[in-house]
Parts: structure tokens; sequence; C-alpha cells
């Protein structure tokens, strides 16, 4: 299978592009956590062990699964050219700027890391300064510094795939990202979708290099002319409407109409598919804190090729009825009750992955909202989610579907 097929969120899924969670999340430490964006340090066994469930009930659903870390060793085995390149600009990225630091820390993993995956993996994790053998008596710098100082920092959000780039119809988004640490996750994208010969070719409708930030769990696709957007924490204005320009003038694209929803920025609400996600061809989760007016914005192609915008002040349950063309229903997480609501949404209650129409992938801890789902005639495909739910993602955040099945 190659290229990417996404025109809906709930067509049945048939690939997609996971991060088994690494070394990366044992150079998180109390001081970095909030930076790092993580509230708590997972412990890294049992997260692989819950991530790998995950990834065989997804296989046991007929889904095939394929690792980004894969995809990036890929791209740079047998290339030296390439692997050098992509050295080069991680470096960069990491915050290297002197050509000593360079030339030190680019030996440091050709000398140790010549196998591409074992590259790749170590530039997710980070170099901790006491991992080099270099002299430190002659700059000032160097002697300040600690010596368990870390050098380049982890990037312990990959295991969220959804985010850094997104599928949209047959193309795809390549992301700038809110955060700094986030932002670094888009080079392995940019990689991918530049060079894998899976992936090369599919039309890019947004470029890390825009100035604006857009992140992937603010981005749903509706059907193959409607895409749902979040202003959110993590998505500003701007980027959807710079994403609203290359998209209305691209023939490869067949989205007409962005719907761009104003949420409340708020770390509990950070993308759109933390407080709804669709689950059926008539029903979303939802979590009620954005139930009541919601601004949301209409954007289609204008005339002379400008996009119109327009301001729909309705209900979510009557936008969704009129866009997705049929009444829906929209089940609250939490089941009717405040506190199950904002307990279990602050672990993802809402932020589940569809595996096709009524049957969905959801986290174990969030009880009170599965047995309401269940109640309601979901299938439910439960994983664990003791440790993997410390870095605030659910199954949908974990997720890039590369291939659905059209509907
Ligand atoms: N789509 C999502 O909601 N992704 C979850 C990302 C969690 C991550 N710790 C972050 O703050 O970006």
């Amino acid at each position: 299978m190659t290229g990417v097929n996404v025109k809906s969120e709930i067509g049945p899924l048939k690939k997609v592009i996971l991060h088994r969670p690494g070394k990366e999340l044992l150079n998180l430490t109390p001081d970095t956590l909030e930076r790092l964006l993580f509230d708590d340090i997972p412990f890294l066994e049992i997260a692989q062990q819950e991530h790998d469930a995950f990834a065989q009930a997804l296989r046991d659903n007929g889904v095939e699964v394929v690792y980004l870390e894969d995809l990036m060793a890929d791209v740079i085995r047998d290339n030296a050219a390439l692997r050098s390149q992509f050295i080069e600009e991680w470096l960069e990225e990491a915050d290297i700027h002197t050509p000593k630091w360079h030339k030190l820390l680019h030996e440091y993993l050709d000398a140790n890391y010549a196998d591409p995956k074992a590259l790749v993996e170590k530039t997710m994790e980070g170099i901790h300064l006491d991992e080099l053998e270099v002299d430190r008596s002659n700059s000032l710098i160097d002697q300040v510094s600690s010596p368990t100082k870390m050098v380049c920092d982890p990037m312990p959000n990959l295991y969220f795939t959804r985010d850094p780039f997104a599928m949209v119809g047959n193309g795809v988004t390549i992301h700038r990202m809110y955060s700094v640490t986030r932002n670094r996750e888009t080079m392995y994208g940019k990689y991918i979708f530049d060079n894998h010969p899976d992936f090369k070719g599919t039309p890019q409708y947004y470029s890390r290099d825009n100035a604006f930030h857009i992140e992937g769990g603010d981005i749903l696709n509706i059907n193959d002319h409607v895409l749902a957007i979040g202003i959110s924490q993590r998505t500003e204005p701007d980027a959807i409407d710079t994403l609203a320009q290359g998209i209305f003038h691209d023939e490869r694209s067949s989205i007409d109409t962005i719907l761009a929803f104003d949420i409340p920025n708020s770390r509990a609400f950070m993308h759109l598919d933390t407080v709804f996600t669709q689950i059926d061809h008539d029903k979303f989760t939802i979590h009620p804190g954005i139930l009541g007016p919601l601004t949301v914005f209409e954007l289609t192609k204008g005339a002379e090729g400008e996009v119109k915008v327009k301001r729909l002040d309705s209900d979510l349950e009557s936008i969704l009825t009129k866009y997705v063309g049929q009444p829906v229903q929209l089940l609250q997480c939490g089941a009717g009750d405040r506190i199950a609501a904002e307990r279990e949404q602050w672990n993802d209650g809402s932020n589940t992955l569809c595996i096709e129409p009524g049957k969905i992938c959801v986290y174990q801890r969030n009880n009170v909202t599965n047995d309401f789902l269940y109640k309601n005639g979901l299938e439910l495909v439960v994983i664990p989610s003791c440790e993997l739910s410390r870095g605030r993602g659910g199954p949908r955040c974990m997720s890039m579907p590369a291939w659905r099945e059209d509907l």
C-alpha cells in the first residue's frame, strides 16, 4: 500500500503509523517535565508493554502497523549523504550551533550509531554530556556545564504520532508545532514524505517552514470535502487560513469546506480531538465542557480564489448534523456525571481511535465513559493505559492513520 488515503475518521482502518515509546522517556526529569509537556514520568517498561498491546489490538483488527522509527531508518539506510544531512539538521534543531560541537556530536553518532534504526532512536532519546569523550578544560562554557546535563534534549512526545503531521484525503500536512520541544518531531515527517518510497509524492498541503503553528490533534476529516480544525492552544487561526489557501487551490484535494472550531485555550482541551472524536456514521464522543454555544467559522473557496469566512453561531450538534449530512448523537464523556467527565477527559476518555464505524479503541481506565459507550451500542477495543496516559494523550493521539477504506 503506497501513498495515503484518509477521507473520514471512521472508514475501516487499514494502515497506521505509530511510535513505540523508547529511551526518550528515561530522559524526563522533574525539572524538565513542564517544558517537555509531561505531567509525570512514565515507567518505560510498562509503557512499552501497553503500547505493544495497542499495536497488537490494531493488528488483530486487520490494521497494518508501521513504526515512525522504521520509516525514518529506511530513508537514511544506504544513503550516506541523506544520513549526514539529517544529522546536521537534527543537531541544529537540537540547539547545537557551534562548529566544534557539530563536529564532535556528528562523529560520536557515526562512531556509535552506524545502524540506521539505532541512530534514529538515539536522535529521539537525546544525548548526555557525560556520554561524550571531550576535553572540557579549554573552554569556559565546557568547564561550567554540569557533566550530567543533556546536550541534546529528548523528544518524549513522539509516541503521539497524531500531531507532527496529518493525513488529509490523499495528502499530508507537515506541521510547525506550538512548542519548541515538539517542533523538532516534524523533521521525521519531512524526511519520510520527501524520501520514503511508500510516501514520496504525497501532496503536501502545509510545511514545517510556515510561520504559524498547527497540530494534527486539531485536524479531523469529516468527509472527502469537509475538514474540521480546532482553533486551540496548539493551532493558530492564521495557520488554518494558510492551509485553506493551499488546500482550496490544489486540484489534487477534494476539500471545499473547512470548519474552524474555536475551543478554549487550556491544557485539558489542548486539541480538538481531546474534546470530540467521531465513532460512527452518526455518533461522536464529546466532552460536556464544550457543550453550549460554540463559535465555529466556515471557510469556503470564494469566486476570486480568496477564502470566504462565515461565522456560525450554533451548537455542536446542529453543526455536525448539517455537515455530516444526518442527525448525530453526542455521547458524553463521564455519562452525565461532571466529576467523572472531568476526570476521564483528563485521561482521554473522549479521545478514541475509530477502527471501523461503531468499533473504537479506548483506554481501559475510563470505565464510566466506556460503560456508557458500550450501552450505546459501540464495540470497544480496550487497551491498558496506566503509564501511556501520563503523557496526556489517548488512542487517537497515539496513532496516525495512513489508510482508511473509503465509505
Ligand atoms: N492529539 C493529542 O491530543 N495529543 C496529545 C499530545 C500530548 C503531549 N504531551 C503534548 O502536550 O503535546
